[in-house]
């Protein structure tokens, strides 16, 4: 199959600057060289048009609203644009309200996919239940049909319309998750596997039973989006908002494994690289440790 591979160097749905660095620091690392060596055919498209507009002002407790709505829509015609060439769409970003746009753009091509939210965090708070205002910890609301009516229609955001149904995702790796998130993913049924739920049964059964809760016939594209603060803090260290307790290289590399046996990966979104957080040990060490989690996803497989 071929490979798009784009980069969202952006920043603005959080406040600490350094990921829209995470692209470049990525091909640095040698994304495209190495998947190319794994077989794969890989085209990199370059970098979607960031769209910073001035005097922002936030709205409803969500910060930089138009700045973030707009660079989204492009982002969506972008990822749209590359899924109507490629088979599938890596997404080098940038901080997670990237997925707002990399998710409306897939669905816009595959419009049956399921999610599979790798994530320490849920990412799914409205403006309302949000406290930081960070669009980065909203992405899902924006998305999810249940919540279209709990969302004010912030400006920038005029273009998007809800696109998946709270059943058609599946996190794994949860383990700071807000009151207001907790009662949503609640409320609405939504599959969640916390690191407890990880201890618990061991990364295979979860990632069984969260493919299963998605997509039972097996014949679902499948969207994951990919933070990499999901994996440990001692991993990945250079990202805005570590947990301890996290994904080990293993379980990480399993649930790669897993999503690439089924065939049906539509698309990754890589999300929470900073590069300017830690120092230069830190930082290479999160990106070598991404991208050998990137190539488990195609066919880079422990077993040769
Ligand atoms: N839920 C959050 C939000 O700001 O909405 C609050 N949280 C930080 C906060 C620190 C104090 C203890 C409770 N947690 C970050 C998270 C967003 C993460 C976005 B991601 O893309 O990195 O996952
Ligand atoms: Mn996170
Ligand atoms: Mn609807
Ligand atoms: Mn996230």
């Amino acid at each position: 199959e071929s490979i798009g591979v784009i980069g969202i160097p952006f920043s603005k749905g959080q406040s600490r600057a350094g990921t829209e660095f995470g692209p470049e620091v990525l091909r640095n690392g040698g994304i495209v060289r190495k998947l190319q060596s794994l077989g794969c055919h890989v085209k990199d498209h370059g970098d979607v048009e960031v769209i910073q507009v001035e005097n922002d002002d936030p709205e409803e407790k969500a910060k930089n609203p138009r700045t973030v709505g707009q660079t989204s829509k492009s982002i969506a015609d972008k990822v749209e644009q590359v899924l109507r060439s490629d088979d599938i769409c890596i997404a080098l970003g940038g901080d997670h309200s990237m997925a707002i746009g990399t998710i409306a753009g897939n669905a816009r091509v595959e419009p049956d996919l399921v999610v599979l939210w790798i994530d320490a965090h849920a990412d799914i708070n409205t403006p309302m239940t949000s406290d930081s205002g960070n669009i980065h910890g909203m992405p899902l609301a924006f998305l999810v049909h249940e919540l279209e009516s709990y969302v004010p229609k912030l400006s920038g955001f005029e273009w998007l319309t809800p696109c998946i149904h709270a059943k058609d995702i599946a996190y794994i790796g949860l383990r700071d998750v807000d009151a207001g998130e907790r009662k949503i993913i609640e409320k609405f049924g939504i599959t969640a596997f916390s690191m407890q739920e990880v201890d618990k049964y061991g990364i295979n059964e979860v990632v069984e039973r969260a493919l299963r809760a998605v997509d039972p016939e097996g014949k679902r594209p499948i969207h994951l989006s990919f933070d990499v603060d999901a994996m440990d803090p001692t991993l990945t260290p250079s990202t805005g908002t570590p947990v301890i307790g996290g994904l080990s290289l293993r379980e990480t590399y399993y649930i790669a494994e897993e999503v690439a046996r089924t065939g049906r990966l539509s698309m990754i979104d890589i999300a929470e690289v900073n590069p300017l957080l830690g120092d230069e040990k830190d930082k290479t060490l999160t990106v070598d440790m991404t991208i050998s989690v990137i190539q488990r996803f195609f066919g880079n497989r422990r077993g040769g």
